[in-house]
């Protein structure tokens, strides 16, 4: 991701995730450290009276240009805060599995948010119109590391990331995260406790370690094959740590550099969807 880039739409990875308590309106509250991997979708925009979107990339056969995909209800909803009409022929480059746990379709909203807030000129709070959205949408417009709080959308800042690696595997099973949600027992979590910083990635593996994600248990018992997803990532050499992100299915390895865990990802079942690499560069940096 590049300020040349907006449209550039990175999966989320939730290094850990706790579900912290549960609002009124049975939105759960959370504790998450959230950040970019170097894949993504790419969304694009050129000037339209109407409003239109055009799927393609390897798994835009899994999504329906329908109105209520989040790059239409993006567009709708940024054009409805700048009160101008929402004309604009979109292209949504799918490449992130859908329903997986990497937020591809906030990572999606919020390229569409940065990508016509350019072609029409709209000066608009856009985290403000994201947390409308979706849970996932303001970490997206943030687009660098952050931690999440809320149901999501209070953001702070954490210290800088070492140097590693991330691998992501999907076992290509897609999982509802309403789903996800519902079937987690057990009581709440303590919010986590930052350090100043990590010294290295083993240092960051080894904090995160008894973070744990609170929806992976309840994952497990809804697909199963997340549990082989971890086994096998957990296996590969120089892998520092394995767990699932978000409301899953996809798993995440850490590794102490990029080229460990594209070298891990290529060793895993060719069925899955996977990718191994660093994260993205921040939004606003060259
Ligand atoms: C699990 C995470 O991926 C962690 O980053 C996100 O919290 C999910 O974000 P998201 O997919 O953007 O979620 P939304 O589309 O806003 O909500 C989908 C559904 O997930 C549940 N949900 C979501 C977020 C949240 N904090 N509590 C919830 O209980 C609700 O049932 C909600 O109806
Ligand atoms: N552009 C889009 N890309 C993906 N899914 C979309 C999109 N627009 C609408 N959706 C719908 O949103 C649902 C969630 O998709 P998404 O891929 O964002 O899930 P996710 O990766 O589990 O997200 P999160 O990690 O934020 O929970 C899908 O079931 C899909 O029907």
């Amino acid at each position: 991701m590049s300020s040349q880039d907006p449209g550039f739409a990175p999966a989320k990875v939730n290094l850990y995730l706790r579900v912290t308590g549960r609002r009124a309106d049975g939105f759960h509250l959370l504790d998450s450290l959230a950040v970019f991997a170097g894949v993504g979708d790419r969304v694009s925009a050129l000037r339209s009276r109407r409003l239109i979107l055009a799927l393609d990339g390897p798994e835009a056969g899994e999504l329906a240009a329908e109105a209520d995909n989040l790059v239409l209800r993006a567009a709708r909803a940024l054009a409805a805060a700048a009160g101008c009409p929402p004309g604009a022929m979109l292209r949504l480059e799918k490449r992130l599995p859908v329903a997986s746990g990497i937020g591809g379709g906030s990572a999606d909203a919020a390229a569409a948010l940065r990508v016509l807030a350019g072609l029409w000129g709209v000066q608009a709070d856009l985290g403000a119109i994201a947390a409308t959205l979706g849970a996932d949408v303001p970490v997206c417009v943030a687009g660098r590391p952050a931690r999440m709080q809320g149901v999501g959308e209070v953001l702070s800042p954490v210290p800088t990331l070492p140097h590693c690696g991330f691998l992501l595997a999907n076992p290509r099973l897609p999982l509802a995260t309403p789903a996800v949600f519902r079937a987690r027992s057990g009581g709440f979590s303590e919010p986590a406790s930052f350090p100043a910083g990590w010294a290295d990635a083993e240092a960051l593996a080894e904090w995160l370690r008894p973070l744990g994600n609170d929806l992976q248990a309840a994952a497990i018992s809804l697909c199963p094959e997340v549990a082989e997803v971890l086994a096998a990532i957990s296996t590969q050499s120089a892998c520092l740590l394995a767990r699932m992100s978000g409301s899953g299915a996809t798993c995440f390895g850490l590794f102490p550099s990029p080229a460990e865990a594209e070298a891990a990802a290529a060793a895993l079942p060719a069925g899955w969807w996977r990718w191994g690499g660093g994260l993205g560069v921040p939004a606003d940096q060259p």
